[in-house]
Formats: structure tokens, sequence, C-alpha cells
């Protein structure tokens, strides 16, 4: 099943993003170990969050985490913490993406965890027991999903837990994000050196929480109006925070370079509220950054700043290959498709100088069963009319309606085999 997408001229719509499965799975996490019985509000409808909920309410002895990395890892943390026998498996690409480090940190403070099919990898076979914590090193250069894991148990461990990352820290927003959310459960957890975060044993406090929209969603809503040619399109986005925890809320000033004001309703910092984008006119010569912070919107730049015809240098990437699929691979492929010669110029490294060669006749963009390929490449119908999607339905891992809000903006979507 492909789309064939055609853009509006103008683009004047109110967008309400989905909830930020991030948030919402840490929130269910966090919540499952408060013996909560007060649900999160505003949880996210995507897949990767259905599957957290649909494992903590039945709780069978398979637990199937699909596509969902962050499912997987935190799943894993809290069965290996919580009694009972499970085993934890997902897709294809699931038992391709690491989890070692994970497992050997949760085997030294005396989880019972065994590999089912290849080592390092999941299926996971996990006999949960109180785990007694303590002093551990992680390397934190593969996934910062395994920390956030780490430390959501730590404070129903018996010694706590003070947690070592050992090489560069990548994806480090995460991380405080989940520190963030654990204190506001009543944690005691912070961070006790550059490369260091201690946990106190404490038991979580049971209350209500409030889910923001998702700002890594918001990011395409961006690049359209970067790609876009009327001035006098307009964007609302629902549900944003100013101030918010989320780090792809760097998008806000990442963007504005790009030539895109995002003005808040409302400035009280952390209220949710409808966010308009419009365009001014700005256009940098060429943008290089360091993606470190921000892995998931490496897919939108580079569509966006190649078709914006803004030269780039993107460092920070590495982590990219163990994704929903090898990201820089994906963007190499497709980004070609549309006659943009991006460069592998160093490891974790993707530019772009300008170089262009003959857009595919008929172009159909593969999504390798990855959200961000389809949702960072569907703007590029602005530039390229009659674009096609492969796959679309890829979207609901973490946002379900998107087609929908593009409909309502606009687009016009038809369907193909
Ligand atoms: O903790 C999280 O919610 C996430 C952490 C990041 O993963 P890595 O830490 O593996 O980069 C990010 O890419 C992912 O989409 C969500
Ligand atoms: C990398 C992502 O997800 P995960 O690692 O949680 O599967 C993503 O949503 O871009």
């Amino acid at each position: 099943m492909k789309y064939i997408l055609t853009a509006p001229e103008r683009i004047n719509t109110t967008v309400n993003l989905p909830a930020s499965k991030s948030v919402s799975n840490r929130a269910l996490i966090i919540n499952a170990l408060a013996g909560n019985t007060i649900k999160p509000d505003n949880l996210s409808d995507c897949d990767d969050t259905e599957v957290i909920l649909d494992a903590l309410e039945r709780m069978p002895a398979v637990i199937d985490i699909k596509a969902a990395g962050t499912a997987m890892r935190f799943m894993t943390a809290y069965l290996a913490a919580t009694p009972g026998e499970h085993t934890i498996t997902g897709t294809e690409r699931m038992k391709q993406r690491p989890i070692k480090a994970l497992v050997d940190a949760l085997r030294y403070i005396g989880a019972d965890i065994t590999y089912v099919e290849r080592d390092g990898y999941p299926p996971l076979h996990i006999r949960g027991r109180k785990l007694e914590g303590g002093h551990i090193e992680v390397p934190g250069d593969i996934s910062s999903q395994y920390i956030s894991a780490l430390l959501m148990i730590a404070p129903t461990l018996a010694g706590g837990l003070e947690l070592k990352l050992n090489g560069e820290i990548i994806s480090r927003p995460y991380i405080d994000l989940t520190l963030c959310m654990m204190r506001d459960f009543g944690a005691d957890a912070e961070w006790s050196d550059v490369d260091t975060i201690s946990v106190k044993p404490k038991a979580y406090a049971q209350r209500g929480f409030y889910i923001e929209n998702d700002w890594s969603a918001a990011s395409y809503w961006y690049e359209m109006l970067v790609l876009g040619h009327d001035e006098e399109s307009e964007i609302m986005l629902t549900g944003l925070t100013d101030g918010s925890r989320q780090g792809d809320s760097a998008v806000k000033y990442l963007f504005n370079m790009l030539g895109v004001r995002t003005t808040f309703k409302t400035r009280e910092r952390n209220v949710p509220t409808t966010v308009t984008l419009k365009r001014v006119e700005t256009k940098p010569p060429r943008l290089d950054y360091d993606f470190i912070n921000q892995p998931d919107m490496v897919q939108t730049f580079v569509v966006c700043c190649a078709l914006a015809d803004i030269p780039f240098r993107f460092t920070g990437l590495s982590t990219l290959k163990i994704k929903e699929t090898d990201r820089v691979e994906a963007l190499k492929t497709e980004m070609r498709k549309l006659g943009y010669i991006i460069r592998e110029t160093d490891i974790g490294e993707l530019s772009w100088d300008g170089e262009r060669c003959e857009p595919a006749d008929d172009i159909v963009i593969n999504t390798y069963e990855d959200h961000r390929m389809a949702m960072a490449f569907a703007p590029a119908s602005i530039t390229f009319p009659g674009l096609k999607i492969d796959n679309p339905q890829v979207v609901s891992k973490s946002y379900p309606h998107f087609w929908d809000d593009l409909r309502q903006a606009g687009f016009i979507i038809d369907g193909a085999e």
C-alpha cells in the first residue's frame, strides 16, 4: 500500500498533536512501580504506548513489545525487578537492536535474565525478583534508554542505585526527562557528578500526571512551513509547553534559524498551550549541528535542509544505525531518489554540500518500518507533487493520526497498490 501526496498551496490549520510517547511510557512504568491507581492523563494512543499499557494490564507469559525500543528496555528492567516469569520479544528488527548493556547491568545487581535466541539481543526470558541495587557502570554511548530503564526501577531497590555512565553520553535530555519525572513522583534522584547519577531507595508517591503533547511530532509541521512557498501559511499546534522537558522541544530554536517563528499562546512555562508557527524571511547559508541530544530529529532536518537548499554537516549520528532501521543508510538511499547526494563523511556524520543527481521519474519513498521516514519525507511532497510513501501505516508507532492531520491541512492523499 502506498500514499500519493499532493500538498496545498497554503497551509492554515490547527493540529491536535499526539501525546508524547516518551513521556507516556515513563509515566506508565513509574505509575506501575508506584502501585498507582490514578491513570496518567492524556496518554498517547500510539503503538509504542499501547504495547506497554497492554503488557502492564495483562502481564501475559509472553509479552510482544513489537517495534517499541523504549518499551523493550523499560519493561526489561521492570520485569527483572518485579516477581513473576515472562518472555519479552518483539519484531524481527527488535531482535537486531542490542540490549546487552542493560542485561549485563541488571544481572550485576542480581537479575535472572537469559537470552532466548541470540546473545545480546531480544527475546529475553526474565525471572523477576527483588533486586538489591548498589553501584553499577553502564556505557553511556549506545542508548540512553538502558539508563532510563535502570533509573526508573532504582527507587524500589533496597540499596538504591549509583549509576556511572562510561564514554560519551548520548541522548542526555532523555535521561534528564526520566529524572524529572521520577522526582515528580517523589523520587530522590540526581546527577551527583558529571557522569554519575545517584538514586536513593524511596517509594514513589501516588499522584495524577498530565502528559504533554509530542515535540518530535511537531517537527514535521515546522518542516512543512520551511518547504512551503505561501507567506500567509500558519500552523497551530496544541498541547505544547514553553519550558518543556522533552529534548526535541529544541526544534523551536533550530527552526527559528531556518525561518519559522514559534509563539506560545500563554507564557506560563509549565502549562500546555497552543503554539503558532509562522514563516519569517530567514535562510542560513548552511547549517552545522550536533544531533547527539536530538537523534530523532535527524531525518526531519536532512530532508528539510536539502530541499530548502541549505548545505549541512550533521554530527552525533552514531546511534542512528540501531534505531527502527539504519537511518543513515535509509536517508542516503531515499534522498537520492529526490536528486540529492548525501554523504556519510565520517562515522556518525552526514553532510550535503549542494551535490545533486537526476531525481527518479516516479518517486516512491521506502519507509523501512520506520515511522520517522514516512513523516520526515511527507512534507517533501510540497516540492515533489505526487510523491509516494510506501507502507504509510508505519506512522502509528508514534503518531497514528498523522495522515488525517495532513488531510485536514489540505493535502490530497490517494491510495495506490
Ligand atoms: O527515552 C526515550 O524516550 C527515547 C530515547 C532516544 O533513544 P536513544 O537513547 O536510544 O538515542 C530516542 O531516540 C527514542 O525515540 C526515545
Ligand atoms: C528511536 C525511536 O524509537 P524507539 O527507540 O523507542 O523504538 C523513535 O521513535 O524515533
